[in-house]
């Protein structure tokens, strides 16, 4: 007899958790984890990671080297297939996908930037041809395709590099083109694994505005994995990713000062999740010298956490 719960089951348990997670949000993220497997020892890349992003957003995921982000971020271009969890992009359940539909999301429903240029293009076709060639797969007409590589040649700054090869390229023109590649199927989303990675800060920044503008202008969901603390700063939302799970994030809004002048305020928050978990930043534990135990008091408006101090008498 096997005890497993049936598929019924499962769905009679999931439909149990109440409202649907994330029910309008573009990217959700709920619980996923991620182990890899290599000569027999296990490596937990995600270990339970929460997201949200709505239609529309720009976010940036941003933590220390082997957080995750690049696992998330191969998980959500449909590249790499979570342990368990949740992952929907668009609408799409990244875990229980057929090839054909896997095939079908890359080609359509996400575009990706890569750090290394050599991975965004083709390096003997034209900037245009590279960016007629998705259409081209998605059977696009060749005079659309045509208006619509200038189109996005021309929005992203480059319009007059449309002839030449990415040899003949500086680092942010590829870049640059590289983004147009991504969107000429009209993606819901893109993603951007550290886009701005090899290139100097002006370059970075030129990028970075290409890509806002495919943001703004297309309307594209954007995640941007970055180290580029300039990118970082510049989005309204920076979440921050710290073993295998996001831990803060970082909101920023534009408001006016008592003379009219534009500021930027930015707030941090840490991530709860369903469950009622949440990371403290390990700047704050750590000056308070909090360990193993807190204290914790509901308030009024807010939550009291003090160090565990019930044992200093014994000591
Ligand atoms: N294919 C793989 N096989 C085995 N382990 C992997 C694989 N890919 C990633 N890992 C491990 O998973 C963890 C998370 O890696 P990941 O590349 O997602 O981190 P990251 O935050 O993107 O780091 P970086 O900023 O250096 O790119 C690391 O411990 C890494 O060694």
């Amino acid at each position: 007899m096997n005890d497993a719960p049936d598929l019924a089951e499962l769905e009679r348990r999931a439909a149990g958790r109440g409202p649907e997670y994330g029910e309008k949000a573009h990217i959700v993220c709920d619980n996923l984890v991620r182990i890899y497997q290599t000569e027999g020892v296990e490596v937990i890349a995600l270990q339970g990671l929460d997201l949200l992003v709505g239609e529309g957003e720009m976010v940036a995921l941003v933590g220390a080297s082997g957080s995750g982000k690049s696992t998330l971020l191969n998980i959500l271009a449909g590249l790499d297939v979570p342990t368990a969890g949740v992952a929907r992009v668009a609408g799409a359940d990244l875990l229980d996908m057929s090839g054909r539909d896997r095939l079908r999301f890359r080609r359509e429903l996400v575009g990706f930037v890569w750090q290394q240029t050599a991975r965004n293009l083709l390096p003997y076709l034209t900037a245009a041809e590279n960016v007629e060639m998705p259409m081209r797969f998605a059977g696009v007409g060749r005079r659309e395709r045509r208006a619509r590589a200038a189109e996005l040649l021309d929005l992203m700054g480059v319009g007059d590099r449309a002839a030449a090869r990415p040899g003949e390229m500086s680092g942010g023109e590829q870049q640059r083109t590289a983004i147009a590649v991504a969107v000429a199927n009209r993606p819901k989303v893109v993603l951007a694994d550290e886009p701005t990675g090899e290139l100097d800060t002006a370059t970075g920044a030129q990028v970075f505005a290409a890509l806002r503008r495919a943001n703004r202008e297309l309307g594209v969901t954007t995640v941007i994995v970055t180290h580029d603390p300039d990118v970082a700063g510049s989005v309204d939302r920076t979440v921050g990713i710290r073993d295998g799970r996001t831990s803060s994030e970082i909101l920023r809004r534009t408001t006016r000062d008592a003379s009219g002048r534009e500021e930027v305020i930015a707030e941090e928050y840490a991530v709860l999740d369903r469950a009622g978990r949440l990371q403290l930043p390990r700047e704050f534990t750590s000056a308070l010298e909090m360990r193993d135990r807190v204290r914790l008091a509901l308030e009024t408006d807010h939550i009291g956490v003090w160090p565990d101090r019930s044992n200093d008498d014994h000591r």
